[in-house]
């Protein structure tokens, strides 16, 4: 502080004898430069900027006593007023660094090599970062892909030693008897056509099949006794595995227990396209047919576009059918598994099965074994020409197999092809595009993408398909709603005609019966006889009936007879009367039975009489319309039990000794007299209005001499009555 007060004395003297205004502190700093006086430190000076070039020694701490020693001193005081660096710094020791070396050539720069604030290294820097980020990123991605390859390349090694298409034989369960059975009958049908067909093969095929894992699969055997399981067969079995589209048939995998190889795949229940399209009980309309097309275009479409690559032996026998009537292709890849097989055909068989190969093919002496695409287009179209004609490609009863091999592989300037229809019911363009996929040079021959479009347009424009739902199914979906909405109309239509006749029966069951009886047999109860207290009964006969048989045909007689109770009919329908029966020319009715009327029955069925009567009067029988008809008629009222007889033909009977009597008042009465009872009389006494004369007595037999009486009339009553004198 004192230093401090001394510099600033001295400073403000200067300014005050400079005549300066000592309140403007700039000046007093000015002022301040290069000045030495003797303060309380030692000597003080100052620079030319103001700053203190102060006096100061340099000591070193010697690491192994522990003590300081000066190693330099500082003359700030003198460093103006010398010339020679050596006047104002002193160096006594060489300084010894904390690295362990000694002298003033092993100081530490001045300034760090980046500055005190890195600021020359900052670009340095930035460029390494860029650089060793590139690197890690580049190092860091190819560690990912590595990684990533290894780690693929190990599960596809993997996948190939497990081999998860492999087997076990025992893993196959056969089926049972009856399921056997009807899987052979499933086929058989089909198969025993095939055989029927190509009736000139030796060895006809049936696919063995059995139960892996609940799911019916075909067994194909392979005809090798020895194979070795290459890396090459291994690819191919995992390729097999991998395909999976509805138009081909799945591959399950294999049996490999040499010598017993046998090919695992999904059970087809219709058979192949080849029994199906020779089986002429199988009926296949142009729907069907464009169906089978369609799958079998969508199935090569998508093994073309697959690994696989192409199939190489597509043929009839080759395309499936499923229980939906879809086409699955099947015997697709394995070219190194398959080959080699030894194949026990004939020359027939043999050449039978190159039918479906391409020229070009044929004419290779080592034919590739996954065939080509173009090849599989030739196969194709003789397929589709099978489904058309629905016949084999060549005429065999004319030709040998080798023969039509032979003249399509000699390529002759006609080619030699399958002899197409001139028209077609699928439509005349599936012959133009059958033409264009047997071409005989390949380059010619469209792809299966161009054949699935032609085919698409093909179908959609000739049949009712839409280009997007060319399935069967939809087909048969379709088919079978109009069938159901076409049963629903049948069935209302029919159910009408029921309920009509249903009305029909129950007017005839109740003519025939008293509706409360009919109802009764109707609801499957038995009827119990019922006992009526009272009832009139009426009975008449025609008078020389058998005279006028005797002299009449039966039909006339008929005639007769139904005029007459038709006619009668019509009468007791106005009264409230039951007719009974009728037996031959007897006429039975009653009242009060089967419904109750109180003692109304006497007076309906006198009345029922006098209409009679006085109707017979008029009545002139077709056949003899000369001859007047003489009823006699016999009247009887007391109590009876009805009731219905017999089960067959039922009939409503009426039982009593009142109806024996009214029988009896009948056989005993006078033609075109009304002839009644003496109870009778008294109910109709009772009504009162009836004009009855009494006859006398008359001798029944079994009841002596009882007395009757005629009824000959009835108060208002006008209709004609003949004359009872
Ligand atoms: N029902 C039915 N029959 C089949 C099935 N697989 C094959 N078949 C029948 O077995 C017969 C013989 O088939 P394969 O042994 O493959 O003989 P191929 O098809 O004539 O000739 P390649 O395939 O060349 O060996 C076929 O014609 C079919 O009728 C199937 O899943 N279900
Ligand atoms: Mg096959």
């Amino acid at each position: 502080l004192y230093d401090a007060v001394m510099m600033y004395g001295l400073a403000l003297n200067e300014t005050l004898n400079k005549g300066l205004d000592a309140s403007d502190g700039m000046n007093v700093v000015r002022n301040l430069r290069q000045k030495a006086f003797s303060g309380m430190t030692g000597s003080v000076v100052l620079d030319d900027g103001g700053d203190r070039e102060p006096d100061y020694w340099i000591t070193d701490m010697n690491p192994y006593t522990g003590y300081f020693v000066k190693i330099a001193e500082h003359f700030g005081s003198r460093r103006h007023e010398s010339n020679s660096f050596q006047e104002f710094r002193k160096n006594i020791l060489p300084p010894e660094w904390p690295t362990g070396e000694v002298g003033h050539e092993f100081a530490p720069p001045d300034t760090p090599v980046c500055g005190f604030m890195n600021e020359f290294c900052q670009e340095d820097e930035a460029w390494i970062i860029i650089m060793t980020s590139i690197f890690s990123a580049i190092f860091l991605t190819s560690a990912v892909l590595l990684t990533l390859y290894l780690y693929r390349k190990n599960k596809f090694e993997t996948e190939l030693l497990i081999q998860c298409w492999r087997i076990a034989k025992d893993e196959i369960e056969m089926p049972v008897a009856s399921t056997a059975a009807s899987a052979a009958k499933m086929q058989s049908n089909s198969q025993l056509k095939s055989m029927v067909s190509f009736g000139t093969i030796q060895q006809q095929y049936f696919a063995d099949c059995g139960y892996y894992r609940g799911q019916l699969v075909a067994l194909k055997k392979i005809k090798k006794e020895h194979m070795q399981l290459s890396r090459a067969v291994l690819m191919e079995f995992k390729e097999n595995k991998e395909i999976i589209h509805e138009n081909l048939n799945a591959f399950v995998g294999a049996v490999f227990d040499p010598p017993n190889i046998e090919l695992v795949s999904t059970y087809c229940h219709k058979g192949s396209l080849q029994d199906i399209v020779m089986n002429d009980e199988v009926k296949l309309d142009a729907s069907f047919k464009q169906s089978f097309m369609m799958d079998v275009i969508k199935g090569m479409n998508y093994l073309h576009r697959s690994h696989l690559h192409s199939h190489g032996n597509l043929k009839s026998s080759n395309c499936l059918v499923d229980a939906r009537w879809t086409v699955k292709i099947t015997d697709y890849g394995l070219p190194s598994f398959l080959a080699g097989q030894q194949f026990t055909e004939d020359d027939y068989g043999i050449y039978r099965r190159k039918l479906w190969t391409a020229p070009e093919i044929l004419r290779e002496n080592f034919p590739p074994a996954r065939g080509t695409q173009k090849g599989d287009v030739y196969s194709f179209a003789i397929v589709m020409f099978e489904i058309i004609t629905r016949s084999e490609p060549y005429n065999f009863d004319t030709m040998t197999p080798r023969d039509a091999v032979n003249r399509v592989r000699n390529g002759e300037s006609f080619p030699f092809r399958p002899t197409l229809p001139s028209a077609c019911d699928c439509g005349n363009k599936s012959l133009v595009l059958i033409q264009s996929c047997w071409e005989e040079k390949p380059e010619n021959r469209p792809t299966f993408i161009q054949i699935k479009s032609t085919a698409r347009k093909m179908i959609g424009k000739d049949i009712c398909y839409t280009p997007n739902s060319i399935s069967i199914l939809d087909n048969i979906l379709g088919m079978m709603e109009k069938y159901a909405y076409n049963l629903e109309e049948i069935v209302e239509e029919r159910t009408l005609e029921l309920v009509e006749e249903k009305k029909k029966t129950d007017r005839l069951l109740y003519k025939m019966l008293p509706s409360s009886v009919a109802d009764q047999l109707k609801a499957g109860k038995s009827v119990t006889p019922e006992d009526y207290k009272s009832s009139s009964i009426y009975f008449s006969d025609i008078v020389g009936f058998t005279t006028i048989s005797c002299d009449s045909s039966p039909l006339q007689i008929v005639d007769f007879l139904n005029d007459l109770y038709t006619c009668f009919d019509d009468i007791i329908s106005q009264h409230d009367v039951y007719k009974v029966e009728t037996i031959g020319d007897a006429y039975m009715v009653v009242s009060g039975v089967p419904v109750q009327n109180g003692s109304r029955h006497f007076a309906e069925i006198a009345n029922v009489s006098l209409d009679l009567l006085s109707t017979v009067t008029d009545f002139r029988i077709r056949h003899r319309p000369k001859q007047q008809l003489q009823l006699r008629i016999g009247l009887h009222s007391g109590p009876c039990v009805a009731g219905v007889v017999g089960l067959m033909m039922p009939r409503y009977c009426l039982f009593g000794d009142t109806v024996t009597k009214a029988s009896t008042m009948e056989a005993t009465g006078k033609p075109l007299r009304i002839h009644i009872s003496e109870e009778y009389n008294r109910g109709l006494m009772d009504i009162g209005g009836y004009d009855v004369k009494p006859r006398g007595e008359i001798n029944i037999r079994g009841k002596g001499f009882i007395k009757t009486y005629w009824l000959c009339g009835k108060k208002g009553f006008k209709k004609p009555l003949p004359s009872f004198e």
